[in-house]
């Protein structure tokens, strides 16, 4: 009688304890716990009307991500023309990637598209140190302007997440804040963006959004952004380098490097203020990026232009299927052509000085 209460005790504390360990082991692995420094803070905010999941029902075969371009009847469009709306700019990469500038798409066939696709667009946003700042500008206006009419959710990296402004969203927009860690070198906060998006895509969105952009926060929205932008890998014209011969571009140029380009070779210079696509094509731009960027650490090398020169590599060699004009970010300080109809994203002036960590 005695030795059985003993075995149903020992049992007892057995069951217990393995409770407690798997619960234990649950919480230590969950959501960048111990595998990746930046934690997803308390502080998942919500705004505007809170719960989209009741504002947008998924369908089950919306999950699984259909891209089937479905249009329904009955919408009167205008005709297409049958010669180029554009023949200021070219509108076509030589591999047959739209190249989206004003005048080049329907608006109407757009959003009639996409808007039955039921999609979320994650965007994510780096604000370290002093570059809080910009936050303000870049999400009012964003909200203005940015994928208006989708699902939207900003996850916003910083290491101030007191200083972040309190921004009222609209309908089916949400922020959420990631307490980052930052640098003392602006270069390896601009850079470090690549393992951040990668094992954001790994750890959280997989079933949470269909596409991605990642956006420099020193810039602003002044004109429509929507869902023409969207493409399974979407790269964007550099404004100071559209038109240049490529032996211009600011590619890096020492073979040590693993973002090295020869000088005869290369289609665009890209902007690494935007990086857009599908989940699983950024992730492998990333991730790549992440890799070399990790060989060159290694190897005592930085590129010229940090991961901006690593995702030129890769956009060589992984054409973008669509490339955005530099409408899609200009740079307030530089004068405006006539092919440009309109500025939909610029960077702000910036005092680097004052704002980066470092010179
Ligand atoms: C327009 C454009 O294509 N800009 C690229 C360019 O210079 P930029 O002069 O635009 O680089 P930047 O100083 O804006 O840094 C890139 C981004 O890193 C973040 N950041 C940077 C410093 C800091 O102290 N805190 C902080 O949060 C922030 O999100 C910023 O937008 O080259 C960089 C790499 O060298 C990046 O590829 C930029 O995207
Ligand atoms: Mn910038």
């Amino acid at each position: 009688m005695r030795s059985g209460q003993n075995l149903y005790l020992f049992f007892l504390i057995i069951t217990v304890l393995t409770l407690l360990g798997v619960s234990y082991f649950s919480y230590t692995s969950s959501w960048f716990r111990g595998v990746w420094e930046c934690r997803l803070t308390v502080e998942e905010k919500k705004h505007g009307n809170g719960n989209t999941d009741l504002i947008f029902p998924l369908r089950e075969e919306e999950k699984q991500g259909n891209t089937d371009l479905i249009f329904p009847a009955g919408i009167a469009c205008a005709q297409p023309s049958v010669s180029n709306s554009r023949p200021d700019v070219s509108t076509m990469t030589p591999w047959l990637a739209p190249i989206v500038w004003e005048g080049t798409y329907d608006l109407t066939v757009i959003d009639n598209i996409y808007k039955q696709q039921n999609i979320t667009v994650a965007v994510t946003v780096f604000a370290l140190g002093k570059y809080v700042r910009f936050l303000k500008d870049f999400l009012e206006s964003a909200e203005q302007h940015f994928m208006v009419g989708y699902r939207v959710r900003y996850y916003l990296f910083t290491d101030r997440p007191d200083e972040v402004p309190a921004v009222t969203l609209g309908e089916g927009r949400q922020l959420t804040v990631i307490k980052t860690e930052t640098s003392n070198r602006w270069q390896e906060i601009s850079l470090r963006r690549m393992e951040m998006i990668e094992k954001l895509i790994e750890k959280e969105l997989t079933d949470k959004a269909d596409y991605i952009f990642s956006l420099d926060v020193d810039s602003k929205f002044y004109a429509h952004w929507g869902a023409e932008s969207l493409g399974d890998l979407v790269g964007v014209l550099h404004a100071w380098f559209f038109g240049k011969s490529r032996e211009h571009f600011t590619y890096e140029r020492r073979p040590e490097s693993q973002a090295f380009i020869p000088l005869e070779e290369g289609d665009y210079y890209y902007g690494g203020a935007v990086i857009g696509g599908r989940l699983d094509k950024v992730h492998k731009l990333a991730k790549t990026c992440r890799m070399q960027l990790d060989v060159d650490r290694a190897n005592h090398i930085e590129a010229a232009w940090q991961e901006e020169s690593h995702l030129n590599k890769y956009f060589l060699y992984n054409k973008p299927s669509k490339a955005l004009s530099p409408e899609y970010l200009w740079d307030d300080t530089k004068g405006k052509p006539s092919y440009l109809k309109v500025v939909r994203f610029s960077q702000v002036v910036k005092n680097y000085a004052d704002i980066r960590p470092n010179p």
